[in-house]
């Protein structure tokens, strides 16, 4: 393709065959994407949008992602008094990026403001931006190792393919990405949200659909706390967490076990209720009964109770056998 004016306009570069629009409005590319893209970055301007910054030098050039996409020739710097006639995507402008720039993109390109978050003060926009072409980016969240996990805070590599990703572009987003060790994990964790922006038409809509994110995520928020918090008090609570909870129906089984069978010290049977127990001076069950027990049931007992040679107990009493053979054992 000649150089010049026409260079950029996608949907017009037919011949080389680099971009296709498909019925959702995405674009997308036939086999060889790779060596198409090659082809592309060998030219002047090297990528089948134009692509602009202004550079004020603040950054650290082994860091600066604008600066690598310069070093690619990705990326053209631009004076500081110099109009871009497309697309700049900035923390000065009024409107959100939307699909509705998507011609605007095509046919002129994007740029960015190369420059510090902590400076951003220090810009002067006034000389050099069009307002009616600046644009804001919506929430969406940095995956670069200095702003990792920030929304908003993009580095200029992640503006612009947010911006080529938003109007439809996601395959350009993603070459661009694709020269950054992280590139690959700013689609990753925005893929939905991408998405989504990409299904709408214009600013407000774009607007819309960031706050209803972010009040989701906010919602979210609540309701994790609520269920931490509750769940902080269950634990204060219900005690030791690692006793089984007796009023539990499936721990049916745990509590019948814990019903208690005890035994003397030759492994003789000898209480299955909680009773007074006594013995005599060689450990041998003399009594059974408890003082609170009524005449009645000592005398049952008592009546029931045999011993063996040595004074231990060898038969229990009736009610004390049928819950042995309840038992089973
Ligand atoms: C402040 S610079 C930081 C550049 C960084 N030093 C780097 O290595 O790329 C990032 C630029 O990307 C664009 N940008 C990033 N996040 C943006 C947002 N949420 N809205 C608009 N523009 C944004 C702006 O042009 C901004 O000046």
């Amino acid at each position: 393709m000649a150089k010049g004016k026409g260079k950029n306009k996608l949907g017009k570069t037919g011949g080389n065959g680099a971009i296709r629009t498909n019925s959702n409005g995405h674009h997308s590319r036939h086999n060889n994407k790779k060596m198409e893209f090659k082809q592309h970055v060998s030219r002047e301007t090297s990528f089948p949008v134009k692509l602009a910054m202004w550079d004020f030098d603040h950054c650290d050039p082994k860091r600066c992602s604008g600066k690598k996409l310069e070093r690619l020739n990705l990326i053209r710097s631009l004076k500081i008094n110099q109009k871009f006639q497309g697309i700049t995507v900035s923390p000065n402008g009024k409107k959100f990026v939307s699909p509705e720039d998507r011609e605007l993109v095509t046919e002129f390109g994007c740029a960015v403001v190369e420059c510090s978050w902590a400076r951003i003060d220090e810009i002067p926009f006034s000389k050099f931006s069009t307002p009616k072409l600046d644009r804001l980016l919506p929430y969406l969240v940095a995956a670069n190792q200095v702003n990792y996990g920030r929304p908003w805070k993009l580095n200029c590599v992640e503006a612009i393919a947010a911006c080529l990703a938003i109007v439809g572009f996601m395959d350009l987003a993603e070459e661009l990405l694709s020269h950054f060790s992280w590139g690959v994990n700013f689609l990753k964790l925005n893929r939905e949200l991408l998405e989504i922006y990409q299904q709408c038409t214009d600013s407000d809509e774009i607007e819309a659909a960031q706050d209803a994110w972010m009040d989701q995520i906010e919602k979210e928020v609540q309701e994790r706390k609520a269920s931490n918090n509750a769940q902080n008090v269950d634990i204060w609570m219900s005690g030791n967490v690692n006793r089984i909870d007796e009023s539990d129906e499936d721990n049916e089984d745990e509590d019948s076990e814990d019903e208690e069978v005890t035994y003397d010290n030759l492994g003789n049977i000898i209480e299955n209720e909680p009773r007074e127990v006594r013995y005599d001076n060689l450990g041998n069950i003399i009594e059974e009964s408890s003082e609170e027990s009524s005449g009645e049931e000592e005398e049952d007992e008592e009546e029931d109770v045999k011993y063996d040679s040595l004074g231990n107990v060898i038969e229990e009493s009736e009610s004390l056998q049928k819950k042995l053979d309840g038992l089973n054992i």
